[in-house]
């Protein structure tokens, strides 16, 4: 292991980056390619995948997967196991007896990799491989293999409780242990029980395949050795104070000081994403005429699924790319031309205090498993480097693996879905790990209150309604009781404009003219209308670039706003929800019905002036980003409680007292909230 100190050295100059439309197989200009093109890429790319480690194992894997239920793979990271294994059980004859599927825990991952796979196959994008995401399904009869995220194979339970179309399911990156990933063990365990025929795979390069064997009944464990080529791993001799700094510094010196090769750096969230992109734009200026350029690509989460997929085109001659990502890129994905990796040691991690109630987000060090596969990013085209910016003492201080998110966060959203696909025993399933009692109850009691579950624990006809929604049940009982309130059109923008972290942009140099700028739309029932004035006034110009700028709006969450609330029509549309359904400038209808989802989320104003949330009793503070910072409404309902220094109430609204028991009887009953 190589040691290196980053020293301090900043330079720069910088250009927009403009890039080719590569999106599915495609040729430059656009048109699709020809069948001959097809097979012709397909052969160029045999050499590459015969050089993976996973070749040689080929036969074994084969003859393992015939001769087992189940199998726990482990393989290095780049090793191939997640673009060959599908193929091999393919050649196998596997998929005679129905799809071979691959979960992955990101919708980025799967996207990326289908379409690699794709090409290898030598056919187009959604013909023989294909993948299907939230909103996203490419794939047709003719699809042998599909990559899909671990959340659709969820909802396919519902309609196909055995699973029958599929003859394999193999369910890649279980280090991560999400949520839904692990369910799906669970689920899937039992079907195997009634369905002789489906094959089950397990597979990580980081994993501790003895406690995933013993779950399986013992499944066989295959160890794949070897990695394609080297990385060479820098770690820092100090620890570092800021890390963001150290970032910028790390990325320049490995502008100025090492060979040709893409940057990978590691963030925490888009926030921190934009403020390290613009100040590589800064530093970039400096930069020598004569230099290569320095291009920023940021990538996160809440991203419009087009803008992820700008990271994966190569930039233009005589340019570097630095990617700017949170742990979305951190598994599976080969991003081409990326040799440089650089990982902050950092992640934003959900968390949920079951006992009160409360969901939080906060920074955190990462596993040494996720470092890991941080690293893993490069040396999968040609040997790499992976610069930690923390020393070996503090990754030898980090965890092994991530603590399962069915461990620390909310449940409801799947316990739902396991009420959907028949599952009425949600106490007694048989987790690989095993949330809380607490938790459990408290997801229940919530379901209860929203009316998705009756007296007896059994779903009702709203909760079935509920989980046809692939959003949190809170979202979903208000989209559908926008239809009695006769205000879907205005909720729909609503809950859109809340999938994104914030519409407002606020650069540190301008700050008093964005906060003019934002008084425009600002209206003092609070943010959701707030949130609602800014969506129809980009509406009213048709997304101007021009008008987002004078109005220090972000065009780029903008644009993500418009995309779900597309999407949202068309889920309503399928349940034959009235989108067009407008109260106009009734506020009050739009704040009951918000409420109706989020009556936990309230809180009172105490003498003091102070805010007590009604559920868990806590003190609560007013987000500064709220319209609402420094005025004094009786009650308050929000979206998200942030817990940072304090916990903040953002997304927030004034309501009336009296409205929270109104609106959720059944979670009240007649008790004075003020006693509550
Ligand atoms: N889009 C791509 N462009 C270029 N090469 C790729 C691409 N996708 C995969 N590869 C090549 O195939 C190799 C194997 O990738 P694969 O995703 O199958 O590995 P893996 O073992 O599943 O890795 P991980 O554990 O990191 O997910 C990569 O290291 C890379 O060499």
């Amino acid at each position: 292991m190589e040691k290196s100190k980053n020293n301090n050295n900043q330079h720069s100059k910088k250009r927009e980056f403009s890039t080719d439309e590569n999106n599915g197989n495609q040729g430059k200009n656009g048109f699709k390619k020809s069948k001959k093109d097809l097979i012709g890429k397909a052969k160029s790319l045999l050499p590459q995948r015969k050089a993976l480690p996973i070749f040689s194992a080929r036969e074994k894997i084969i003859k393992e997967i015939l001769n087992n239920k189940a199998l726990i793979i482990v393989g290095e990271t780049g090793s191939g196991k997640t673009t060959q294994i599908p193929q091999f059980l393919h050649h196998a004859g596997l998929s005679k007896n129905g799809i071979i599927a691959c979960t992955q825990p990101r919708r980025v991952a799967a996207m990326s990799i289908a379409r690699r796979v794709s090409e290898e196959f030598g056919t187009r994008l959604g013909d023989r491989v294909g993948y299907s995401i939230r909103f996203d399904d490419k794939t047709s009869p003719n699809t042998l293999i599909k990559y899909m995220t671990d959340g659709m194979l969820l909802r396919e339970l519902l309609s196909d409780n055995m699973l029958k179309k599929y003859s394999v399911v193999i369910l890649d990156e279980a280090h991560e242990r999400t949520l839904r990933t692990d369910i799906l063990f669970g689920m899937l365990k039992a079907i195997q029980k009634k369905r002789d025929d489906l094959k089950i795979i397990v597979m990580s390069a980081t994993l501790d395949a003895e406690k995933f064997s013993e779950y399986f009944d013992d499944a066989k464990i295959m160890y794949i050795a070897g990695r394609q080529f080297p990385v060479k791993l820098y770690q820092t001799i100090q620890p570092q104070e800021d890390y963001l700094d150290s970032a910028i510094v790390t990325i320049f010196q490995i502008h100025t000081e090492q060979p040709n090769g893409d940057i990978l750096t590691f963030l925490t969230g888009q926030e921190e994403i934009e403020a390290v992109e613009k100040l590589i734009i800064e530093h970039a200026k400096l930069l020598p005429v004569t230099a290569k350029k320095l291009i920023p690509c940021p990538i996160f989460a809440s991203m419009p699924t087009d803008q992820q997929n700008k990271v994966f085109e190569p930039a233009p001659p005589d340019t570097r790319k630095v990617i700017l990502a949170t742990n979305i890129a951190e598994t599976s994905i080969t991003i081409s031309g990326i040799k440089y990796v650089i990982d902050c040691g950092v992640a934003k991690v959900r968390g949920y205090n079951s006992k009160i109630g409360i969901e939080s987000l906060t920074i955190q060090p990462i596993s040494k498993a996720s470092a890991r596969q941080r690293m893993g990013r490069a040396g999968r085209e040609a040997p790499g480097c992976c610069y930690r910016l923390y020393t070996e003492d503090a990754f030898e201080e980090l965890a092994d693996s991530t603590e399962p998110e069915i461990k620390r966060c909310n449940l409801a959203s799947v316990i739902l879905l396991l009420k959907a696909s028949g599952v009425e025993d949600i106490f007694n399933f048989d987790y690989l790990d095993r949330p809380s009692k607490t938790s459990v109850a408290r997801s229940l009691e919530q379901l209860y209150a929203l009316g998705a579950l009756n007296d007896d624990g059994t779903l009702s006809e709203l909760g079935k309604k509920m989980a046809e929604f692939p959003i949190e049940p809170t979202y979903a009982k208000v989209i559908i009781q926008s239809e009695n309130l006769g205000c879907t059109k205005e909720i729909i923008s609503i809950v859109s404009m809340l999938s994104v972290d914030s519409i407002f942009y606020t650069p540190q140099d301008k700050r008093e003219e964005a906060a003019e700028a934002k008084k425009k739309f600002v209206n003092f029932d609070g943010d959701h209308i707030t949130l609602l004035n800014v969506l129809k006034g980009y509406q009213d110009v048709h997304g101007d670039k021009d008008w987002c700028y004078e109005n220090f709006i972000n065009i780029r969450n903008m644009k993500h706003v418009l995309d779900v609330r597309k999407q949202l029509i068309q889920f309503c549309e399928r349940l034959k929800i009235d989108v067009t359904a407008s109260c106009g400038h009734d506020h009050e209808v739009i704040l009951k019905c918000l409420l109706s989802g989020f009556f936990q989320n309230t809180a009172l104003r105490q003498l003091d002036g102070s805010y007590r949330a009604i559920v868990s009793g806590q003190i609560v503070y007013m987000h500064p980003t709220s319209v609402l910072f420094g005025r004094k409404p009786e009650a308050i309902m929000y979206n998200d409680l942030i817990l940072t220094s304090k916990q903040y109430m953002r997304n927030a609204s004034a309501i009336h007292p009296n409205w929270i028991a109104q609106t959720a009887p059944k979670y009240f009953g007649n008790r004075s909230l003020h006693t509550l």
